[in-house]
């Protein structure tokens, strides 16, 4: 590949740092921090509970697929820490699946029922799960919409930690003494007792991946399902099409419990109907709410408003379940806690605009092929009429499908410019956060091959894909975050009166949490 390289006029590849190679060592950042009990420790012994990438590759390459033994083991962890699935029955758990929009439905959802406690005292404390985080893990994990703080989320961790080293093990679990769940399998279980210790009696809860097997599934009597907009993701887990993809999701739903979804492509909406008629289950499709008209939702895009719409029916269910005086009445208006909650919604991450001089910041999470082209058409609206150069930074880091991510960001950007005009420049970083000091403790991940990493093999392929797709664009390869936002930084120098540099940082949650920390100089949480 490399002479393909040095015939691309325009490429610029910036070396790593040889100070943070230590960082991709297993032994290096692998030390459990057990003595400890501070949130630090807390999350070294997490990152310790991660499968490892060579235990990844052999798993795909034997073929092995997670199976109903996953949810076999979390109740067995369940019954360690000292619950049973119907203690979870306290929680009122609404249970959102699919495969884009399940954490902004979550936020929805949470959102909601928070202006209803401010107003009526019911729910009396609202607990939210959502994966992965933006900025730090304790995200995942929130109290009355806000994340737990870290001594908590250290006390409980740790009480956790220790319940599952000293409780004995009883004849019916399915786990081994002494061992641990896996990363977010631990943090599912977690947030079960933080949730259960602090008196949450409502709880959003989002998927992992999947459903039928998904940690979260445990939960056999949930308050409502929401089933989210349903495409293409985790292909080796939940398999190749969107039908045996909607097979999992569908896996969430429960007889006795309200299930919705929103319109799907016709082969995920049949798989969705049949297994709720296989499990007696009333699955209501809902078209986007005629109610949310006057709803100022943002951004204001079809694919939100389809979250709004499932969020307000998972509210109204949960709400008629938890307050005798709640009512449904689809004639009239949105109650006003409702406006409130969709429109108040902080859900950071996702379609984020940040100025600051000589560059504009759109900051959006996308990972999938039709998430990215959503984030490009709202990119190209956002930055229409700005004169300034576009640019991208964009990252992706284990997944080799991930080169079919840039036709549909690369076209829909030219076709939305009245010119045809793509990116001027497009950044390709890794995922490490900091040039110097490597990543941040709360997004060391060793399920990545770290040799790739090193020698920035994805961010290549990216390269060359685009120099293909657009030949005009300059491509730079770049070992971190902080470097590729320095290099947009840079472009804004020498730019004409009134311009600005309109960049776009999208491809994984990992970069742009670690873009909004660096942008904000500190822990934007
Ligand atoms: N209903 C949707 N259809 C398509 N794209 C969506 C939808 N909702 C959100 N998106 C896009 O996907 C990004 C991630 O949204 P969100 O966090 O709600 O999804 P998620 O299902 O929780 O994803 P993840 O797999 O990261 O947990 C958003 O920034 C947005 O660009
Ligand atoms: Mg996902
Ligand atoms: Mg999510």
């Amino acid at each position: 590949m490399r002479h393909v390289f040095s015939v691309l006029r325009s490429l610029t590849v910036t070396t790593l740092n040889p100070k943070i190679i230590s960082f991709f060592s297993p032994s290096a950042s692998r030390t459990m921090a057990t003595q400890g009990r501070t949130y630090n420790d807390a999350i070294d012994a997490l990152n310790s509970l991660q499968t490892p990438f060579a235990q990844i590759e052999a798993r795909r390459k034997a073929g092995i697929r997670p199976d109903a033994t996953s949810l076999r083991e979390m109740r067995g962890y369940l019954a360690r820490i000292g619950y049973s699935s119907s203690d979870l029955d306290q929680l009122n758990i609404i249970h959102v699946a699919g495969t884009k929009g399940k954490g902004s439905t979550c936020a929805f959802v949470d959102s909601i029922l928070r202006q209803h406690r401010l107003r009526e005292k019911i729910p009396r404390k609202i607990g939210l799960f959502t994966s992965p985080h933006l900025i730090a893990v304790r995200e995942r994990i929130r109290i009355d919409s806000a994340p737990i703080s870290e001594n908590l989320f250290a006390r409980y961790f740790f009480e956790v930690w220790d319940r599952l080293e000293t409780n004995s093990a009883t004849a019916a679990e399915q786990v081994e003494p002494g061992t641990k769940p896996i990363y977010a399998r631990y943090l599912t279980l977690l947030s079960y007792h933080v949730f259960l210790s602090e008196g949450v009696d409502a709880a959003v809860y989002e998927t992992g991946i999947g459903g039928e097997f998904d940690a979260t599934n445990v939960v056999d009597r949930p308050v409502a399902s929401g089933i989210s907009t349903l495409g293409i993701d985790h292909v080796f887990v939940l398999g190749d099409t969107v039908d045996k993809i909607a097979w999992h999701k569908a896996g969430i739903m429960k007889p006795g419990s309200p299930a919705f979804t929103i319109e799907q492509v016709p082969a995920a909406a049949a798989v969705l109907r049949e297994r709720a008629a296989e499990k007696g289950v009333d699955l209501r499709v809902l078209e986007v709410d005629p109610r949310l008209e006057n709803v100022r939702i943002r951004p204001d895009a079809v694919f939100q408003k389809k979250n709004a719409t499932l969020a307000v029916a998972l509210a109204e269910a949960a709400l008629s379940k938890l307050d005798p005086a709640f009512s449904v009445d689809r004639s009239k208006p949105l109650p006003k806690e409702f406006v409130d909650g969709l429109e108040q919604v902080v859900w950071r991450g996702r379609c984020e605009v940040k100025q600051e001089e000589g560059v504009t910041w759109h900051v959006d999470g996308a990972h999938t092929v039709d998430s990215l082209k959503m984030a490009a058409r709202w990119f190209v609206d956002e930055a229409a009429g700005n004169k300034g150069p576009k640019v991208l930074i964009f990252n992706q880091q284990g997944r080799s499908e991930a080169v079919d991510f840039l036709d549909g960001l690369c076209n829909t950007v030219k076709k939305g410019d009245p010119a045809g005009k793509g990116f001027e420049h497009v950044i390709f970083c890794t995922n490490v956060t900091y040039a110097e000091t490597g990543y941040k403790r709360d997004f060391v991940n060793h399920q990545h091959n770290p040799k790739d990493i090193q020698n920035m093999t994805a961010q290549r392929v990216f390269a060359e894909k685009w120099t293909a797709l657009d030949p005009s664009a300059k491509v730079h390869v770049i070992p971190s975050i902080e470097e590729a936002i320095n290099t947009a930084r840079s472009l804004a120098e020498g730019l004409g009166e009134g311009q600005k540099v309109q960049a776009l940082i999208t491809g994984s949650l990992h970069l742009v949490g670690g873009a909004l920390g660096i942008l904000e100089q500190a822990d934007a949480l």
